[in-house]
């Protein structure tokens, strides 16, 4: 094992504090060959798809990764922005409002992003910010709910990075803000502005990204923080039960996964009579292929197609005021749970251990 060679520490010298923000990643063009790049890193993490490597392996390799790049290119190139692709757009764009907004508020520290797999890389950013000289490093996967697909495999990075670092920072993360009341009053906010804008539909629809079901069974808590999500998210809209829905998107493979499906969910909405649905993400921080090509787009079409006659997508918060007050302020409280530098008044400290150990002596 070898460890890389860093300036040398120097003594006394002021904890600098820095956020990492960590999305999933995403290719770098709508093109066949980068889509196989990214999909290999991708499917390859054993965190994403639990199956036994070998075999694995020769089915991504074999079928997969011959495949899937080409269709997936051409979803892709459908919601691609003028700057790129849409998670990577919302990401810098969220990053650059927190370092503001924090900077704004006090807080004197550098704010990076990272991406899983893909670009810039989880560890190019912790070499990038060590060398910065950041000596508290606050961990921040976007994600709202905790799974071990998504957040757990953040934490998997930081800590190979960790394992070939010498002298290593504070390092703290962020899992989870799937019920922080920031963030449900958030999504609240922008259901709310586009029930205001656009009308209001028979049924709003939350879709969440889905896992494998076994993973439920295993003990993974994302399919409990999804639904607990959900029902804050119609408390905080004073829905009923029969007026929304939590549904699950994006399957994977053959194998059953966390049910509701959404589209089959919709057609049956549909098919049921319910003419006009409103459909929200409430498991995304930024919109991506997952919302803009798989919802907005095909599912709205699958909905249309069984009889429904307006689908209404509600973007994601990305950048939005209320989006970005949540995620502030979720890294503000988690940042100030570290020690200040100025020394604390320790004597009442002092005095309780005095007594400990006045009590220990005479026991
Ligand atoms: C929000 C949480 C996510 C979970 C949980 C998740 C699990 C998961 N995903 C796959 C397979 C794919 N996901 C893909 C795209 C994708 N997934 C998420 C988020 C979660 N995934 C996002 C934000 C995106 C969009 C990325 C973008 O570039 O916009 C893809 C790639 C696209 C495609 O080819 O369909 C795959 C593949 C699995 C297997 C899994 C859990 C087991
Ligand atoms: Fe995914
Ligand atoms: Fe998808």
């Amino acid at each position: 094992m070898t460890f890389k060679s860093e300036a040398p520490y120097r003594h006394g010298s002021a904890p600098k504090t820095a956020l990492l923000f960590c999305n999933l990643g995403t290719p770098e063009a709508p093109t066949a060959a980068a889509l196989r790049r990214y999909l290999a890193q991708f499917l390859s993490d054993p965190r994403v798809v639990e199956i036994p490597r070998l075999v694995w392996m020769l089915i991504l390799h074999g079928i997969i990764l011959r495949v899937r790049p080409a269709k997936s290119a051409a979803k892709y190139a459908s919601v691609w922005m003028k700057e790129g692709s849409p998670l990577k757009v919302w990401t810098e764009r969220q990053t650059k409002l927190l370092q503001g907004m924090l900077g704004e508020r006090g807080h004197r520290l550098e704010v990076r992003h990272a991406m899983r797999y893909g670009n810039p890389s989880i560890a190019s950013q912790l070499d990038a910010l060590r060398a910065a000289g950041a000596t508290r490093i606050l961990v921040f996967p976007a994600y709202p709910q905790y799974s071990g697909a998504t957040t757990a495999s953040v934490v998997d990075d930081v800590a190979r990075w960790a394992l070939k670092t010498r002298h290593l920072p504070e390092l703290r993360f962020i899992n989870r803000y799937h019920d922080e009341s920031v963030f449900i009053a958030a999504l609240a906010e922008s259901v709310l502005k586009h029930w205001k804008q656009h009308g209001r539909g028979e049924k709003l629809v939350m879709s969440f990204h889905g896992l494998p079901a076994r993973t439920l069974q295993l003990g993974d808590p994302y399919h409990c923080e999804c639904l607990k999500t959900g029902r804050m998210l119609a408390e905080a809209l004073g829905l009923g039960k029969d007026q929304y829905l939590v549904t699950f998107q994006s399957r994977f493979g053959k194998a059953k996964w966390l049910e509701p499906y959404t589209e089959p969910t919709l057609k049956q909405l549909a098919a049921s009579g319910t003419r006009r649905v409103d459909v929200v993400c409430p498991g995304f921080s930024a919109d991506c292929l997952e919302t803009l090509e798989e919802i907005a787009q095909e599912a709205q079409q699958a909905f249309l197609d069984a009889g429904g006659s307006e689908f209404r997508y509600i973007p994601c918060l990305n950048d939005s005021a209320e989006g970005m007050l949540a995620l502030c302020s979720i890294a503000e409280r988690h940042l100030l749970g570290w020690p200040t530098q100025s020394a604390p008044d320790d004597s009442a400290l002092r005095a309780q251990a005095e007594r400990a150990r006045a009590a220990g002596a005479t026991a």
